[in-house]
C-alpha cells in the first residue's frame, strides 16, 4: 500500500519543503522481524513536507521500531528508506533522536551536550559555545552545571531536547517525549517541540496522546499491530478516520 501525504501547509507556516534536503521521505515495503516474530509488516508511505508528522497507535503498535528504522538504529528485514534520495546511513548524521527515557551521562548537563557534539565530530573549539547556546535557547542555562542524572524526568527530557537541537539536525525523532511527565513538564516539552518545529526542523514523533496530536501534528501515520493502517492530514484523521481501527483508537477502545 503506497500512501502519499501531500497537502497544503497551515497558513503562516514558514517552512519550505524545497529547503529540506532530506524530504521527501520515501518508505517502501518496510518489514522488521526479531525473535521469530514479524514486528513491522510491509510499511509504505511518503512524507512530502517538513511539518510535524505524528506516529499514532496503542502500546506495542510498532511506533518506536519504525522511528528506529528511519534513523538507522536497526536494520529492516526488507524494504527501502530514502531520505530525499539519500540512504539512511547518510541521512542519519543530519538527524537526532530523543528517547522516551533520556540517556544521560554521569556528568554535568553542559558536558552531556559537549559529548554529543563531540560524537558528531563538531570541532572541539566550538562545542562548549554551541552547547551553552542550545541550553540558553531552551531556557535551561541554569541547569548547565547540574549533574544530569539527578535531574527530574521532566528536566532530563528538556535537556535531551536541547541536546538534540544543539546537533542542528534537519530531522528530529521524538519517542513519546511526554509519556511519563506531569502536566507542567509535558507543557514545557510541548513548547520546546513547537519551537523546534518553528525553526524548520522536521519532527517525527511517536505518541498515543490525541490532544497532543491535535495541537502539534500536521500529518499522521496511524499504526496497529506492526502495520500502517492509515495516514493523512492530522485534522482529517482526528476528525474522521477512514479505518475501523482508527475510529476505535479515537474512541479510546484499548483493543483497537
Ligand atoms: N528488538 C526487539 N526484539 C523483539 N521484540 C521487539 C524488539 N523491539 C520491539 N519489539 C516488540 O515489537 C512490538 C512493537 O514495539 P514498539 O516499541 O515499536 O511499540 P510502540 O508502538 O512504540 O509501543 P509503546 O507506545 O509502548 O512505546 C512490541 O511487541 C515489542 O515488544
Amino acid at each position: 500500500m503506497q500512501i502519499i501525504l501531500e497537502h497544503p501547509r497551515p497558513s503562516g507556516a514558514s517552512v519550505q519543503t524545497s529547503d529540506m534536503p532530506l524530504i521527501p521521505l520515501r518508505v517502501e515495503g518496510l518489514s522488521f522481524a526479531a525473535g521469530g516474530r514479524e514486528l513491522l509488516r510491509d510499511i509504505s508511505f511518503c512524507l512530502n513536507t517538513s511539518l510535524p508528522t505524528f506516529l499514532l497507535g496503542h502500546n506495542g503498535a510498532g511506533k518506536s521500531l519504525l522511528l528506529r528504522l528511519l534513523h538507522g538504529l536497526v536494520e529492516p528485514a526488507s524494504g527501502t528508506i530514502s531520505w530525499g534520495g539519500l540512504p539512511v546511513s547518510r541521512a542519519a548524521r543530519h538527524q537526532a533522536m530523543v528517547f522516551q527515557r533520556p540517556v544521560m551521562l554521569r556528568r554535568p548537563v553542559l558536558d552531556n551536550l559537549v559529548y554529543a557534539l563531540a560524537m558528531r565530530r563538531v570541532p572541539r573549539g566550538q562545542r562548549r559555545g554551541l552547547a551553552m547556546a542550545a541550553l540558553e535557547e531552551g531556557g535551561l542555562a541554569h541547569l548547565a552545571g547540574r549533574q544530569a542524572r539527578v535531574l527530574s524526568g521532566g528536566e532530563q527530557q528538556l535537556v535531551a531536547l536541547a541536546q538534540a537541537r544543539a546537533l542542528r539536525p534537519l530531522v528530529l525523532f521524538l519517542d513519546e517525549p511526554t509519556a511519563s511527565l506531569d502536566p507542567a513538564h509535558s507543557a514545557a516539552v510541548e513548547r520546546a517541540v513547537a519551537s523546534v518545529v518553528a525553526s524548520g526542523i522536521k519532527v517525527i514523533m511517536a505518541s498515543h496522546d490525541l490532544a497532543q496530536a491535535r495541537r502539534l501534528a500536521h500529518d499522521v501515520l496511524f499504526m496497529a499491530d506492526g502495520r500502517l493502517v492509515e495516514s493523512g492530514p492530522a485534522d482529517v484523521f482526528l476528525a474522521e478516520p477512514r479505518s475501523e481501527l482508527g475510529r476505535r483508537f479515537l474512541a479510546g477502545d484499548l483493543t483497537a
